[in-house]
């Protein structure tokens, strides 16, 4: 079989073999220790060595710059790309619908055109770029906010049973290996959107029983069952409607909000649908013990109670951080030194 050609962008965690995934999350696990030692201040001493003796964990995007092209309103996934881009050395531009003449007096082709050929990455646009695109999010995938999921349930491997823990301090100098998972059965709970489509291509990759739980008409689209199918994740997913039966038994249970932007006309007619699917410790009283919960953010309270939410078995964030870590490996390792078929 001839080689599979470089790739040049990321739409979604199905365009990544497991391997990949897994040296992306454990390569973020490397930055972020490397990192958050660098930001203590200068006086603190870490098991050793002084501030003095540290060094930021790359300079990769040293005299580059990365366009962050925003359609929507975004906290997560603007902050991680922009406090990223600034940790690997290089500049971020943040490019929102209403600074540049994209969509409006301009087509969106020739726009990819002139930004590519300025700078040397960009966070959105695949189509029509001649510089990799990561995708920062779209309404059917969100591979940056998995891989910070993936890497929050390893950290927290030993919750699940493993032998072993991420450190839980910021002061390790000593770079630790992030901890494998045990196989997981992990429920997601809710609408089928970005998040639970790329959760779909890869959990069941993984090893992981994956179980949704969504009422009949809002299950996943076409194009994402394909790729599943494609993949062969569908032997480990299993889609109900009942939230109680995917629970059941779940060490991991995750959800998302129930109105996505651009669904605001919609809201009453979800809201009673997804009625009996707001995740609590009732819902969940069949789960492991130990069960723990996700969310991408931002939450609101019709999805998960407070009680989850804030919770000791919420690590939405860790998560919520890990959004920054994850993000800075793909953009180290995309628009940095290497590729990802080398790395
Ligand atoms: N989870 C997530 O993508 O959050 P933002 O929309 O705030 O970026």
């Amino acid at each position: 079989m001839p080689p599979s050609p470089p790739l040049r962008h990321l739409m979604t965690l199905a365009d990544l073999p497991v391997g990949q995934i897994n040296r992306i999350v454990e390569h973020a696990f490397k930055l972020k220790q490397l990192s958050k030692a660098w930001r203590l201040p200068p006086s603190s001493k870490i098991n050793g060595p002084s501030h003095g003796t540290l060094h930021l964990p790359s300079n990769s995007l040293f005299g580059k710059t990365i366009a962050l092209i925003f359609s929507q309103r975004s906290t997560r996934t603007r902050v991680a790309a922009e406090t990223s881009v600034a940790l690997l050395g290089g500049h971020s531009m943040f490019l929102g619908r209403e600074d540049i003449q994209m969509g409006v007096n301009e087509s969106i082709r020739d726009t990819a055109k002139i930004v590519s050929g300025m700078c040397q990455g960009l966070f959105d646009l695949a189509r029509y770029s001649d510089v990799p695109v990561i995708n920062a999010l779209s309404p059917l995938w969100h591979p940056t906010q998995v891989l910070a999921d993936i890497m929050t349930l390893r950290e927290n491997a030993s919750s699940f049973g493993s032998p072993h823990d991420a450190p839980s301090s910021a002061t390790e100098v000593q770079l630790s290996q992030l901890p494998e998972l045990p196989p997981l059965t992990i429920a997601y709970v809710g609408d089928s959107a970005n998040v639970l489509h790329d959760m779909l291509v890869s959990y069941p990759r993984m090893g992981h029983k994956f179980r949704v739980a969504s009422p009949k008409q809002h299950r996943a689209p076409s194009e994402v069952w394909e790729r599943v199918k494609q993949l062969g994740c569908d032997g480990n997913i299993v889609w109900v409607e009942d939230p109680k039966e995917a629970v059941e038994g779940a060490n991991v249970v995750a959800t998302d909000t129930w109105i996505s932007m651009g669904q605001e006309s919609e809201k009453e007619a979800r809201l009673r649908a997804f009625e009996g699917y707001q995740v609590t410790e009732a819902l969940c009283k069949n789960a492991h013990p130990e069960w723990k919960f996700l969310h991408c953010l931002p939450r609101k309270p019709q999805e998960v109670d407070d009680e989850v939410m804030y919770g000791p078995r919420s690590l939405v964030f860790q998560e919520g951080e890990n959004r920054k870590w994850t993000t800075m490996a793909i953009f180290d390792i995309l628009y940095g030194e290497w590729s990802l078929e080398t790395f």
